[in-house]
């Protein structure tokens, strides 16, 4: 074992680790980044060309933290250097009644900039789309999308040259609580006065090592791309922008999708629901439910698409039961921070949660309150062995 100690030892190099030693490291924090793959890999959650980021939700505490994440994102592509950001709206869909109309009371008393498309001229903004007869329809201006193996990227070199030292191809194996916490990996074993647990889909595996089970629900994703039938109908640079129908006759579940730029001739479009997996062996799931759903979906609402898909990747949900995220110090070891459970919407927040679990790990006050994120949430379903 080496001599050295680390003030942070953030384990797993996903968005949330990355964005976190980033923080760390800016803040002169002498801080190791472990990943059990060697960089950068597809077997997580962070992996893939794009992600939504939009002020468009229900609750009011993520619009409120959403204000200075797009601040940090600005932030972050003045200091790499490169465009992780492009702003092409978002397009809010659902019947009139549901969630819906929980988003919008929330932009408008938020003043979050909005526009309302009546449906008589729905077509004129937003061309070869069916707008479901009852559905309201909605654009949050301020949103777009993430470059997400980009940005991935881009908190990983900025770490590194703030000093920090990334160790990929080595899974953690063993965490020794103290007030000097040991790590273990097959090649070495490091010392850090805290520890962040940012493991993704593996986040239970690791807890289990310091006494601790969430009730986190891993998820297989399919990432389906849908061809133009007129190559161009959906393109980026005709301003067609993300979408999030939040309700259909096809599922209660979300279907979003991004305009097509990423492959040329294909349109992503996915839904926000799948089965459930073991992240080590994924690949041997064949449950199509899903692609049927937004196959129907397509083919009603989407006339430009072809109702099959050209290309299915993978990605992997970690979903808590209330789909809100775990930030919080472990219950007995108050030096072992957990960011979990990002449920399919964390990438947008990656780098605020990074600063707030930086803001954990150092023993500070965090700046946002942590109640909606807390472990305790989940006192009467946990199986902790503490
Ligand atoms: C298809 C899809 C679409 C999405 N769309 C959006 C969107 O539009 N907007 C949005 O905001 N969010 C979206 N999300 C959610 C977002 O991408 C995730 O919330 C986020 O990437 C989670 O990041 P993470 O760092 O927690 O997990 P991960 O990216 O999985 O990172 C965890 C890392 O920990 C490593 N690790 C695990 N165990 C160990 C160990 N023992 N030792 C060392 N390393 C270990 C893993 O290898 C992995 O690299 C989407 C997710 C998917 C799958
Ligand atoms: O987080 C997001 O914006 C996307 C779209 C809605 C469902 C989940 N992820």
């Amino acid at each position: 074992m080496s001599s050295e100690v680390y003030d942070c030892i953030v384990i797993g190099a996903g968005i949330q680790g990355s964005c976190t030693a980033y923080h760390l490291a800016k803040n002169q924090k002498k801080t190791l980044l472990l990943e059990q793959f060697v960089l950068p890999h597809s077997r997580g959650s962070s992996h893939g060309q794009t992600r939504i980021i939009r002020k468009s939700y229900p609750e009011d505490f993520y619009i409120h933290m959403m204000t200075e994440t797009y601040q940090l994102w600005a932030q972050m592509e003045k200091e790499a250097g490169v465009q992780l950001f492009r702003r092409t709206g978002l397009l809010v869909l659902g019947p009139e009644n549901g969630d819906y109309k929980k988003i919008k009371a929330n932009l408008q008393q938020h003043k979050v900039p909005i526009v309302l498309l009546e449906k008589e001229e729905f077509n004129k903004h937003i061309p070869n789309m069916n707008l479901t007869p009852g559905d309201g329809a909605l654009v949050d201006t301020t949103a777009g999308l993430l470059y997400a193996d980009r940005a991935l990227r881009s908190a990983q070199r900025l770490f590194q040259s703030y000093g920090g030292v990334i160790k990929d191809g080595q899974k953690v194996t063993d965490i020794n609580p103290g007030s000097v916490v040991t790590v273990a990996t097959a090649s070495g074993t490091y010392r850090g006065r805290s520890v962040v647990i940012t493991a993704g889909p593996w986040a239970n595996t690791l807890l289990a090592n310091v006494g601790l089970e969430l009730p986190l629900q891993v998820v297989k994703i399919n990432v389906c791309y849908w061809g133009e039938k007129v190559p161009g109908s959906y393109h980026i640079s005709r301003r067609f922008p993300c979408f999030v129908q939040v309700e259909s006759k096809e599922s209660k579940h979300h279907i979003y999708g991004f305009p097509s730029n990423e492959y040329p001739g294909l349109m992503k479009v996915c839904y926000h629901a799948g089965s459930e997996t073991n992240p080590d062996f994924r690949d041997k799931q064949t449950d199509k439910t899903d692609i049927d759903i937004i196959s129907r979906y397509i083919a009603r609402c989407f006339p430009a698409l072809e109702p099959i898909p050209a290309v299915v990747e993978t990605c992997l949900y970690t979903n808590t039961p209330d789909t809100h995220f775990v930030l919080d110090r472990h219950p007995t070891h108050s030096n072992i921070i957990i960011g979990a459970g990002f449920s399919g919407h964390g990438f947008k927040f990656g780098p605020l949660i990074g600063k707030i679990l930086y803001e954990l790990s150092m023993g500070q006050a965090p700046s946002y309150d942590l109640s909606p994120f807390r472990i305790a949430r989940f006192q009467h379903r946990q199986k902790s062995a503490l």
